[in-house]
């Protein structure tokens, strides 16, 4: 696949995404239109919303497997299709057992959209770590223009459902720029993972799975634990007024945006994932630890937007990413497992906090400092059991820094030479001594510990004293 056509394919399958962020905050956004449409109270839209975690947990394994059979287009189509009937039959549902349906049907497309579209970018090749972050960037991008759309719409007397038809719009046209385009080949295995991960064992490799998968559940309840409670928190534990409680949110929002770009570059930049993983959610962690005990306006302020900077800089996008450099074959299935697991957080992390929170409000946070713990042990148990990771520009990096010594050593050997060479020229012998460069060769041979590459050694060798023969017989022809 040529670039021009590969960004095209990058292009369209982010634009998806920008309209996933509108898909997954739209009927939050219109609660109140909603209910007046429907004649039903806030709670029952509230009921409605839950119908895209039922959709999302019915279809991503499902959908992911078939994806691994019947290629990734066939499932983004499907996904956009189901995006489009949910946008525009929304504005037509004329009760609310039909939102309810359609709403399961977003969940499907969300899952139809995933297992396409991760699993896609991997096969692209090129950075796909970095690739699949950016997927989260385009996810913020909507679900920061929304409320800002919605909320012009209201103040100019506009009707609500301007916003369900721009993105309707936007996904027509990006179905017909997709339409065209080539794909690349489903599940071929990627050379480069093989060559560093193929040798782990059964135990270890099961170890890793079951970490990887709880991580889609941790990294997931992390976030929306914190979305979820932090502005109820900050006004009832931390006495903050309305607007300041508000703002801690919109600090996590900034945060999470920055990271993802910070990410995006360090990905870039060949930074190795898992240290990455760690390192962030040992930051977040600590952040929520401060949040938790340290009651001082600032530092709380300060702690929500690193907060947002560390757990929601796309750290679960990096986790699916070596799922999916582990099973190289089923990427598909491992896309469905992934989110599964974060489904189940959506659904099972509203039901335990709202619980917590009749002890008290505290106490929700509190369990989210437990979820970031587990987030953290799982990275380092995964990062442990992997090693060090390899990457061809990080080999290539240790490389460079050997030729720097190698040619120092070089350089001295040369001086060396050419000391000789004064000794030589005084007594009157000739450059060429046979007997030196036997033992020379021998002393490779009793230093080199890899008896395989000895020959090769050898063969160097006999080229360093071919030159420093060279460079002794030309100082003697030029009298220096
Ligand atoms: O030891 C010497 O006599 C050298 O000149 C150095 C050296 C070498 O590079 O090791 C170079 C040429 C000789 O044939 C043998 C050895």
């Amino acid at each position: 696949m040529n670039s021009h056509m590969r960004q095209r394919l990058s292009l369209s399958l982010y634009l998806n995404y920008f309209v996933h962020g509108i898909g997954l905050i739209i009927l939050a956004q219109n609660m109140q239109t909603l209910g007046k449409l429907w004649q039903t109270p806030l709670a029952t839209v509230s009921y409605v919303i839950s119908g895209l975690g039922i959709g999302r947990l019915l279809a991503y394994m499902l959908l992911g497997v078939l994806s691994d059979r019947y290629g990734r287009k066939n499932f983004i189509m499907l996904g956009m299709i189901c995006y489009c009937l949910f946008f525009l039959g929304m504005l037509a549902a004329p009760n609310i057992q039909i939102a309810y349906l359609l709403a399961i049907i977003a969940g499907i497309a969300n899952s139809a959209l995933d297992s396409g579209t991760y699993t896609t970018f991997v096969e692209l090749g090129g950075n796909e770590s970095a690739s699949n972050v950016l997927i989260k960037a385009f996810m913020s991008l909507g679900e920061f223009i929304l409320p800002l759309l919605v909320v012009s719409l209201e103040n100019n007397n506009l009707w609500f459902g301007w916003s369900f038809v721009l993105a309707a719009a936007v996904l027509i046209i990006n179905f017909f720029l997709l339409l065209p385009l080539k794909f690349p080949q489903a599940n071929q295995t990627s050379k480069v993972l093989l060559g560093t991960w193929k040798d782990i064992g059964k135990l270890k490799k099961a170890v890793i799975t079951a970490a990887l998968a709880l991580y889609g559940y941790t990294s997931m309840a992390l976030m929306i634990l914190f979305t979820q409670w932090i502005t109820m928190y900050a006004t009832e534990i931390l006495h903050m007024g309305n607007v300041a409680a508000h703002f801690l949110l919109s600090l996590y929002s900034i945060g999470s945006i920055s990271g993802v770009l910070i990410m995006f570059w360090l990905l870039r930049k060949h930074f190795s994932e898992l240290t990455l993983l760690v390192t962030l959610n040992t930051a977040a962690l600590l952040s929520l630890a401060i949040i938790c005990f340290i009651h001082i306006a600032w530092v709380t302020q300060l702690a929500a937007f690193i907060f947002g900077l560390t757990a929601a800089s796309g750290v679960m996008q990096v986790g699916l990413n070596t799922f999916l450099k582990l099973y190289p074959r089923t990427k598909g299935l491992v896309t469905g497992v992934f989110f599964t697991f974060g489904s189940l957080a959506s659904f099972t992390v509203p039901v335990i906090t709202g619980w917590l929170s009749k002890q008290s409000i505290a106490a929700t946070l509190e369990f989210d400092l437990l979820i970031g713990s587990a987030s953290l042990l799982l990275v380092i148990i995964v990062r442990l059991a992997l090693g060090r990771q390899k990457t061809i520009a990080g080999t290539r990096r240790t490389i460079s820094l050997l030729d720097k010594i190698i040619i120092r050593l070089l350089v001295r050997r040369f001086k060396e030479v050419n000391t000789i060479n004064t000794f030589k020229k005084e007594l009157k012998i000739p450059v060429l001594d046979s007997k030196r460069e036997e033992k020379v060769l021998a002393n490779v041979a009793a230093n080199c510990s890899d008896k395989k590459i000895l020959p090769y050694l050898q063969e160097i060798y006999t080229e360093i004293m071919a030159h420093s023969r060279k460079y002794q017989e030309n100082k003697r022809q030029n009298n220096n």
